[in-house]
């Protein structure tokens, strides 16, 4: 695999753990942003959805206490027969209905039972009596519970059986100035408004709840999981706000801390938030207790709604980006500096391990630079070596050329060096139309030489004979070892009369020079004249029968042929 290649993966494999601990990173910071963050808004959303509820609520209390201590209904609750008296507990119950938000209100009297009621309509201005109260009556189990407990000021979602409506009853107890409870006073908001004003209110990811002090549903925006008649309800058959979690240790612990946060108002922070799972999502919930009126406000945050992680995806965008550009960046920097001159490294060896000698190198600076001036010279270093060798393998091999052609013990060309010699020298002479002479050299009786004088001594006579060929030859001439004690001599060019007067002079030399008479040698010679364009081995052969004719003819004699 290229360098090239193994950085591109190994890039590949880095911009993928990169991007990828990018993420988880990102993931990790993302949440607990969103989750400190979370917190904060929900401590805001409850605080700003409370105060909606209590804004109008505490208008609607604050006229229902006062219509509770009104002196005009009291006096006519103690005596309702007194002249006027009803009249003018009718005036005053208009005169607040007036003021009220719904524009109604409700009187009901604990000793009679008697219930009067107005609406907005007006419908029963004249006679605002509607009905008697009955202690056995589920209906009005709420009016006789409120007495039982007590309090003296209680917010209760109930329907109206009698009259056909839902509301949100603020309901206020009038005692008298002993504190005994004479009845009961308030009004009804409807329920329809209030959801669709304060709890239905258009806020993607955030659920408005608002709960009694036992965690009783009371205003939601699905009437389905709204407690109604909460107050009459025994105890495990509300709906309380565990029902809107999907796991029931978050209700369990939900409803553990409101419990705290009511009975120890003190003790606790304002606002509780914790994490819950709705409707299989991750949500923040944000409880407060609102203590003048009882009840908790439950805030729920859809966090992938309100902040969704992925708004955080266009960091990441422009992060793995960044990291994108930046690794291409160190890319092309290393490609530059490091890939493209090692490629060009790799060629110009390549080339040179090819023989070529004008391989280009790149120029560069710092360790590659140095890299690239050491290769170079190495390169000239090792062409310098390369045709120094040459050169000497050349020399060598002529050397060698020469070693094959010439005859190791006399030093006269050898039967391979001669032939050489004969081809190319008969070639010419039949170019140029010239004669040449052939003259065979035989050393008469040299086996009793080695026999008698030793094998040493044989060489000796072969070298001294050869020696005397060399001297005795023109420069022109090529004087050969053909094998043992026989020897050829090249006259070029020659004439007959050259010939004969050479071969003529060798035969005598030898004889003389090496004391014939004393031990020396003798030769035979057998010479033949060549014609341009003659065969030449039948020249060799008729120069050869020459020399056999002369052996014949008792040696130490030269015989010349002439061609036919
Ligand atoms: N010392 C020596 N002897 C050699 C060499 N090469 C061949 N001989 C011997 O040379 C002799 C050649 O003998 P022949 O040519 O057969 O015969 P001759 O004794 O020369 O007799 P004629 O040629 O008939 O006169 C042989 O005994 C070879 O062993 C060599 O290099 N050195």
């Amino acid at each position: 695999m290229s360098l090239k290649l193994r950085f591109m993966l190994v890039a590949a494999a880095l911009i993928l753990g990169a991007s990828l601990l990018a993420w988880y990173s990102f993931q990790y910071m993302a949440e607990r942003i969103v989750e400190q963050w979370g917190r904060r808004v929900a401590e805001v959303q409850v605080q700003y959805d409370s105060a909606r509820l209590l804004q109008p609520l505490q208008r609607e209390i604050a006229l229902a206490q006062q219509m509770a201590n009104s002196q005009v209904l009291r006096h006519w609750i103690r005596d309702p027969d007194g002249p006027g008296l009803e009249a003018q507990a009718f005036d005053e119950m208009e005169s607040f209905r007036r003021n009220f938000r719904g524009n109604n209100y409700f009187v009901a009297l604990r000793e009679s039972g008697g219930y009067y009621h107005n609406n907005a309509d007006n419908a029963y201005g004249d006679d605002p009596f509607r009905y008697t109260l009955r202690a056995n009556r589920p209906a009005d189990a709420w009016f006789y519970q409120l007495i039982e407990e007590g309090r003296d000021f209680h917010l209760n979602v109930n329907p109206d059986v009698e009259l056909g409506v839902t509301k949100l009853w603020v309901d206020v107890l009038i005692r008298d100035e002993s504190g005994e409870i004479l009845g009961m006073v308030g009004t009804g908001i409807d329920l329809e408004t209030i959801l669709a004003q304060i709890v239905d209110i258009d806020q993607q990811g955030i659920t408005t709840v608002f709960a009694d002090y036992n965690g009783a549903i009371q205003l939601f925006r699905d009437p389905r999981f709204i407690d109604f008649a909460s107050l009459v309800k025994p105890e495990g058959q509300k709906r309380t706000v565990d029902l809107l979690f999907d796991l029931s240790r978050d209700g369990e612990r939900i409803l553990e801390r409101m419990g705290r946060m009511r009975d120890h108002p003190l003790e606790n922070p304002r606002i509780y938030t914790d994490f819950v799972t709705v409707d299989g999502k991750r949500h923040l919930v944000g409880i407060a207790f609102l203590s003048s009126i009882g009840w908790f406000e439950v805030t729920l945050l859809d966090l992938d709604e309100v902040m969704p992680v992925s708004s955080f995806a266009p960091a990441i965008g422009m992060l793995v980006a960044f990291m994108l550009v930046t690794l291409l960046l160190f890319y092309w920097v290393l490609r530059r500096l490091l890939l493209n001159p090692m490629a060009a490294l790799e060629r110009a060896m390549v080339g040179l391990r090819q023989g070529r000698r004008d391989v280009a190198l790149p120029r560069g600076g710092g360790e590659m630079g140095g890299l690239i001036t050491h290769f170079r010279d190495m390169a000239s270093e090792v062409i310098r070596h390369t045709d120094e060798l040459e050169e000497q393998v050349k020399v060598r091999t002529e050397q060698l050329e020469q070693l094959a052609r010439v005859d190791m013990l006399t030093g006269l060309l050898n039967r391979r060096g001669m032939t050489q010699q004969l081809e190319e020298q008969a070639a010419r002479a039949t170019r140029e139309g010239t004669c040449f002479g052939l003259v065979w050299v035989d050393l008469d009786r040299f086996k009793e030489i080695n026999d008698t004088r030793g094998h040493a001594a044989g060489d000796r006579a072969l070298c001294e004979v050869a020696e005397l060929l060399r001297t005795g030859l023109r420069p022109y001439d090529h004087a050969a070892r053909w094998g043992g004690d026989e020897f050829l001599v090249l006259l070029m060019p020659c004439k007959r009369d050259d010939l004969i007067a050479i071969a003529s002079r060798v035969c005598d030399e030898i004889a003389d020079k090496t004391r014939a008479g004393q031990g020396g040698i003798t030769v035979s010679v057998g010479a033949s004249l060549v014609q341009p364009g003659e065969d030449l081995y039948e020249a060799l052969q008729r120069a050869d029968d020459a020399l056999y004719r002369a052996k014949e003819s008792g040696r130490n004699r030269l015989v010349v042929t002439e061609a036919e």
